[in-house]
């Protein structure tokens, strides 16, 4: 694997849940692979559990670690090309990106949509930069349009907690106060989307993802109906995509908010989210507290899809 960016570049899903239950047995099985190899974690926005989880899935395969957090203590840097630079930002990124390639062995990149332009962000401008100027092997650590390690994670989490062997598998929108990237939600429609699951989407018109990562998924505008007889409820908030409200916050109707009332209709239902969470406004108190609440083994999980793609990177080089 030379790359991570997307569900397809693990290759079989199968085989890559079978290595992420092996390393979940003993996550320091492959402590020597990583020996005087570098892992370069670049920044562009925050992170806690990304941050966190891909550190020690570098440890745990014996790698050296240094992280980046762009906006603080580099340079500030100018990503168009052509751009005349004489305002704020001293380099630019195809400069720096090179560079900062000399230094280690394979780079984790995290840069967010921003919503100013919707094709520099679904074409992956800053992503692919660094795929193609840095000379190493590259992994999303959330990029515009993607979250992969955290898509990689819940998969896992279904997979040890569903009863059946195709369980029901909704995503729900829910309100938030600010505009958030699609790339959590378009992630996880894909990597539902390549398993066997019954899966839903719903969220209020106006919200619809990008054709490409809603894929064969059923779109339910009533969330009452699509939370019916569910197995796992995936909550996240995004901005619109479509048309000219790209980046837009449409509703804040907090009757989206995941209560007992709508998990009450579902096949008792564990609850899940990638973090951080807004309570009361994404989820209640009482629904992301109660048993069937898994955000936290889901969290935990992280360390596990790290590794394995860490693992999988490493063997490539
Ligand atoms: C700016 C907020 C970023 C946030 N990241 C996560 C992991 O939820 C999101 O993708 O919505
Ligand atoms: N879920 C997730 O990626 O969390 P952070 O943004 O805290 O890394």
């Amino acid at each position: 694997m030379k790359k991570f960016t997307c569900v397809q570049d693990i290759g079989d899903l199968k085989s890559a849940l079978a290595e992420a239950f092996e390393i979940k047995k003993d996550r320091f099985k492959y402590v020597e692979l990583g020996r005087n190899k570098t892992l370069m974690m670049i920044f562009f926005n925050s992170s806690l559990r990304t941050r966190l989880s891909t550190q020690k899935a570098a440890l745990n395969l014996g790698m050296n670690v240094m992280v980046l957090d762009i906006n603080q203590g580099a340079w500030k840097l100018e990503t168009e090309r052509g751009v005349i630079m004489d305002g704020d930002k001293p380099e630019h990124l195809l400069e720096a990106i090179p560079v900062m390639g000399c230094y280690c062995d394979i780079i984790g990149v995290r840069s967010f949509a921003r919503f100013e332009n919707r094709d520099f962000d679904y074409q992956e401008t800053i992503l692919n930069q660094f795929i193609q100027y840095s000379g190493r092997p590259v992994f999303s650590m959330e990029a515009a349009t993607r979250h992969p390690l955290q898509s990689f994670a819940d998969l896992i989490t279904i997979e040890e907690y569903k009863k059946t062997v195709r369980p029901k598998v909704v995503m729900t929108w829910a309100p938030h106060p600010r505009p958030l990237p699609q790339a959590v939600p378009n992630s996880f429609a894909e990597w539902m989307n390549a398993t066997d699951y019954d899966f839903v989407i719903t969220h209020p018109e106006g919200y619809e993802l990008a054709p490409q990562f809603v894929g064969n998924a059923k779109v339910e505008y009533d969330q009452m109906k699509a939370f019916e007889g569910a197995d796992f409820i995936y909550a996240k908030n995004w901005a619109a995509y479509a048309g000219d409200n790209y980046g837009q916050i449409l509703s804040k109707d907090r009757e989206w908010t995941v209560s007992d009332r709508q998990m009450e209709v579902t096949n008792n239902a564990f609850f899940m989210h990638c973090l951080p969470v807004r309570r009361n406004m994404i989820v209640t108190d009482d629904v992301i507290e109660s048993p069937q609440s898994i955000v936290i083994p889901e969290a935990a999980n992280r360390e596990i899809s790290a590794t394995v793609v860490l693992k999988k990177l490493l063997e490539s080089l």
